[in-house]
């Protein structure tokens, strides 16, 4: 049985105290996990400082992009052992892993290497009452130790959209994988110390929530930044903690998503792109749909078409041939999910498929499975229509009018991803700027340029990733200004 350790200032630290790494495909135990306490943390801080003490914030551009390449192709190199850890601790299907995860993964080192690489600096020549004037221009340091918070549903992919452009701008990180997920983070770590990475420039630490080490990291006086992807709860927890030290955080959050799909769309992309963005990861991307609404004429067309693909999608476990869809990540977040499938029903939904537990008669009814599922019939304010499941469930309502389809859209408190099917131009011109979210698509979904801002507006989060967005949030610039 594999033990996952901490990596702490460039040394493997066994703890006593362990959990269990659970595959959700069938409940077995993938691997130990030693959790980190308060006083792992505090080794981890005390190293993080270390290494930038010895240097690493003032290291050449130069170094840093080279360090980030070597991570990526120290990935590269151990893709299929990445690519199983990856599919151990979440069940998700293998395609998902080998073409979405683990390649982000590297892409994202790749990314923040070329734009650190021609990231510049403002430069403003000032007029002074002298004439002579003064040249202003800014300098950007790093914000120091900077922890990273990251959640189950793409392990290494979310936790390297952070960790890359934070080492990128030369800070200092102590990263805390989903203690559902711990294992690719590992391999990370494992990569970095192979790649002589400073010890302490990099640190992982395993464990819980409160009262262990994410709860330890936000609310450490040496931790100068919090950077987290969950749910919008747990922000909202990681924030009261992070301002005792009035530390800058960002946060990408929950969502609630909307597709608007117009008569005018075409409709097999519409329906494909749609259920793309309804099942993918088992629906457990914040990115994905929850709300699809469709213009009336096409309503009955669109639902048949949706009930059928949903139907075809297999769902079972990554290692078998053809599978689309494997399970959620956990009992407990199984049990929330089924939770809603009820309350729907209470509350008035039509269900048009699935909304149960599919039985295979082997070891994967151990496993966190549901079926593909599909309501109609819901009002606007239900609560299935408003809170964040985060499954393979989506509600289908007809709109007669633009301004209802926006307004129906918009009618949530989590504002992060639209997608519009359309093929009128000025109509997704005109609704695009609408959308009270921080992404808008148009005939397409989870299309990703990593240089695009990206986040969420109300309680899909705070701030904006990607590009030099990132490059703002984990650096802190100094401006300069000379006399002439
Ligand atoms: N990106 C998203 O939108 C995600 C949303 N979720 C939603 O959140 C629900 C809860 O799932 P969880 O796994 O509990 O997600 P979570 O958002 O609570 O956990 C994400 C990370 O935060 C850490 N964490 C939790 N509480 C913390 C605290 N007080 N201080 C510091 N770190 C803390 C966890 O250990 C994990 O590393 C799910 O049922 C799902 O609906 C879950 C994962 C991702
Ligand atoms: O950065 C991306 O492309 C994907 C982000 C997805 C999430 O933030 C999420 O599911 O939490």
């Amino acid at each position: 049985m594999p033990l996952l350790r901490n990596y702490v200032g460039g040394h493997w630290i066994e703890t006593e105290t362990r959990f269990d790494d659970i595959n959700p495909v069938d409940g077995s135990v993938v691997a130990q996990v030693c959790e980190a306490g308060q006083a792992v943390v505090d080794k981890a801080v005390s190293a993080a400082k270390a290494a930038l003490a010895a240097g690493w914030g003032t290291t050449t551009v130069d170094a840093r992009a080279r360090a980030l390449r070597q991570i990526a192709d120290g990935i590269e190199r151990r893709f299929d052992a990445f690519v199983a850890a990856e599919i151990a601790d979440t069940g998700k299907d293998a395609t998902h892993a080998r073409t979405i995860d683990i390649p982000r993964a590297i892409a994202n080192f790749r990314a923040f290497a070329d734009q650190i690489a021609t990231a510049h600096g403002d430069c403003f020549q000032s007029t002074t009452p002298d004439g002579l004037g003064a040249l202003n221009y800014t300098i950007n340091k790093p914000l120091g130790v900077v922890a990273v918070i990251s959640p189950w549903n793409l392990p290494l992919l979310l936790l390297t959209w952070k960790v890359a452009p934070a080492l990128a701008c030369g800070n200092a990180v102590i990263a805390k994988p989903s203690e559902e997920t711990p294992y690719s983070a590992t391999l990370l770590a494992e990569v970095i110390d192979e790649i002589g990475l400073p010890p302490g420039v990099f640190n992982l630490v395993h464990g819980f929530g409160p009262d262990s080490a994410g709860g330890f990291l936000s609310t450490h006086a040496g931790v100068d930044a919090v950077t987290f992807t969950g749910a919008s709860a747990t922000g909202s927890a990681i924030m009261r903690g992070a301002a005792q030290t009035v530390k800058p955080i960002s946060f990408e959050l929950g969502g609630k998503n909307a597709s608007l799909i117009f008569a005018d769309a075409d409709f097999d992309e519409a329906v494909a792109g749609t259920l793309r963005s309804v099942f993918s990861n088992c629906g457990q991307v914040c990115l994905c749909t929850e709300r699809v609404y469709v213009e009336r004429p096409i309503f009955e067309k669109f639902v048949h078409a949706f009930k059928l693909r949903a139907e075809q999608i297999r769902v079972g476990s990554p290692y078998e041939q053809g599978v689309g869809m494997g399970p959620l990540i956990s009992k407990e977040h199984r049990a929330k999910v089924l939770s809603y499938f009820d309350l729907a029903v209470a509350e008035g939904a039509r269900v048009v498929t699935g909304g149960s537990v599919p039985v295979f008669g082997d070891a994967r009814d151990q496993g966190c499975f549901v079926s593909p599922t599909i309501w109609t019939g819901l009002s606007a304010d239900a609560r299935c229509m408003q809170e964040e499941i985060f499954g393979p469930v989506c509600h289908i309502a007809p709109f007669d009018t633009e301004e209802d389809a926006v307004t129906a859209a918009n009618n949530t408190q989590y504002g992060l991803a639209t997608a519009l099917w359309t093929t009128d131009l000025k109509r997704a011109h005109r609704l695009a700027p609408r959308m009270e979210s921080g992404i808008v698509w148009v005939n397409t979904w989870f299309l990703r340029d990593l240089r695009t801002p990206f986040g969420g507006v109300k309680l899909s989060g705070i701030g904006r990733e990607g590009g030099r967005h990132s490059l703002a949030f984990y650096s802190e610039p100094t401006n300069i200004c000379i006399k002439l």
